[in-house]
């Protein structure tokens, strides 16, 4: 890797050369924002057709229709190609195709970084996507990114800003001085955890706003499912090794945020198509796109119930959505369930409902 640890802003000799894998909008909107900061950025596309295609018009005319790509953004479709003589290589396949991306790009590797774009977690093994580049490339440097991104609000440089985690100092500053710019900042962290499953568990919420919004919820009752779902995000992340205030931050409350409240958001979308009666499969067909909440609300339910993590915004979602439970019926019982801290890592929930009830009753009787 060339120039990793220059400090942001200074003058480099040497253009960074960035691979982004994957052609659908996050790979397209990221590629571009690279070339845009004059980096050397090449987009990665596994069909010949659209890279033709690409080249051509330079539209991504099946995920970002309708916006002008930059003129210096390249297109490649061979794989070796793409990924050789690079200093980053930027990884947004959805988390189904990524343990396959790395081992076809595992022959080609020498000494690239690779950086995680994908907020998900693989299916039946419940691997992040750090799991997996550690995994299948233990030698790499490598890093995941994530925040509040809608891909087409970047396209429309609305000011966002997203989070590097890494435990490499200069990949993170790589990784900003390639995206940052006056449209977009790029924060560090070093908690690879809990950067990830903010932008891997705030989907499962998302789909449960999309399916509040279409009950015409008031706006207390979104702000109930938001911080109950940060609180859902926190305690499943603690349990899994990552920093709870992590999720006070871009990749945490932040995308949380974001995705809870754009039908930009896919995930909002298929929860929206769901609580209009629609099934999951058309939901799926009609979207035509990567809804990674679908998999994580799976993979999610079966760990927590496993791990005895209290996640009762999932598990009602996954009764909804996979046991066919009526969502009024499952949302009435999450109302009437228990009394719990609202902040347990200012105040521990140590208080089962029977102790309280217990305590409730001895308090009533004197
Ligand atoms: N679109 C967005 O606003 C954001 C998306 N992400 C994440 O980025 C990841 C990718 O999502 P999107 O680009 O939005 O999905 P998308 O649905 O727009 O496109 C997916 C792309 O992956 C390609 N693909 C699928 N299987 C593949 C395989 N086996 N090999 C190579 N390419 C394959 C598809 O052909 C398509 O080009 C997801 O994990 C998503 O959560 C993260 C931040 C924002
Ligand atoms: O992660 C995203 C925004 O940060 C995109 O959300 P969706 O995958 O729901 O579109």
């Amino acid at each position: 890797m060339h120039n990793m640890a220059k400090p942001q802003g200074t003058k480099s000799p040497h253009t960074l050369r960035l691979a982004f894998l994957g052609g659908g909008s996050f790979g397209t909107a990221m590629s571009n924002l690279a070339a845009r900061n004059g980096c050397d950025s090449t987009l990665w596309v596994r069909n010949k057709r659209t890279v033709k295609s690409l080249q051509k018009n330079r539209v991504n005319k099946k995920y970002l229709p309708g916006y002008i790509l930059d003129e210096r953004l390249k297109y490649e479709h061979d794989l070796k190609a793409a990924v050789q003589d690079k200093d980053i290589i930027f990884v947004a396949v959805p988390s189904s195709a990524f343990r396959e991306t790395l081992r076809k790009i595992r022959p080609y590797l020498s000494g690239q970084s690779v950086v995680s774009l994908t907020k998900g977690m693989e299916k039946d093994t419940f691997s992040l996507m750090s799991d997996i580049i550690s995994q299948e490339l233990p030698e790499v440097n490598f890093g995941v990114m994530s925040g509040p991104n809608l891909a087409v609000e970047i396209m429309q440089n609305m000011p966002s800003a997203s989070v590097i985690a890494s435990d490499s100092e200069p990949l993170r500053h790589a990784v900003q001085s390639a995206l940052h710019s006056a449209f977009f900042r790029v924060f560090a962290s070093d908690d690879i955890k809990g950067v990830e499953l903010g932008g891997a568990l705030k989907n499962i919420y998302a789909i449960a706003m999309g399916m509040a919004a279409s009950y015409n919820v008031g706006e207390n009752t979104k702000a109930m499912l938001l911080t109950r779902g940060l609180a859902e995000m926190s305690r499943f992340g603690v349990a899994s090794g990552a920093n709870p205030l992590t999720f006070l931050g871009l990749a945490g409350v932040g995308d949380l945020y974001a995705t809870c409240s754009s039908e930009l958001s896919r995930n909002y979308r298929i929860g929206n198509m769901l609580g209009n009666g629609m099934s999951l499969e058309a939901a799926i067909k009609k979207l035509g796109q990567t809804a990674e909440g679908v998999n994580t609300i799976q993979q999610v339910h079966e760990k927590a119930t496993k791990l005895g993590i209290y996640m009762p915004i999932t598990h009602a979602l996954y009764a909804v959505i996979f046991e066919d439970q009526a969502a009024l019926g499952v949302a009435l019982n999450l109302m009437e369930s228990g009394f719990r801290s609202d902040v347990e890592f200012v105040m521990p929930h140590e208080y089962s409902n029977e102790s309280l009830n217990a305590q409730m009753n001895a308090t009533s009787k004197k």
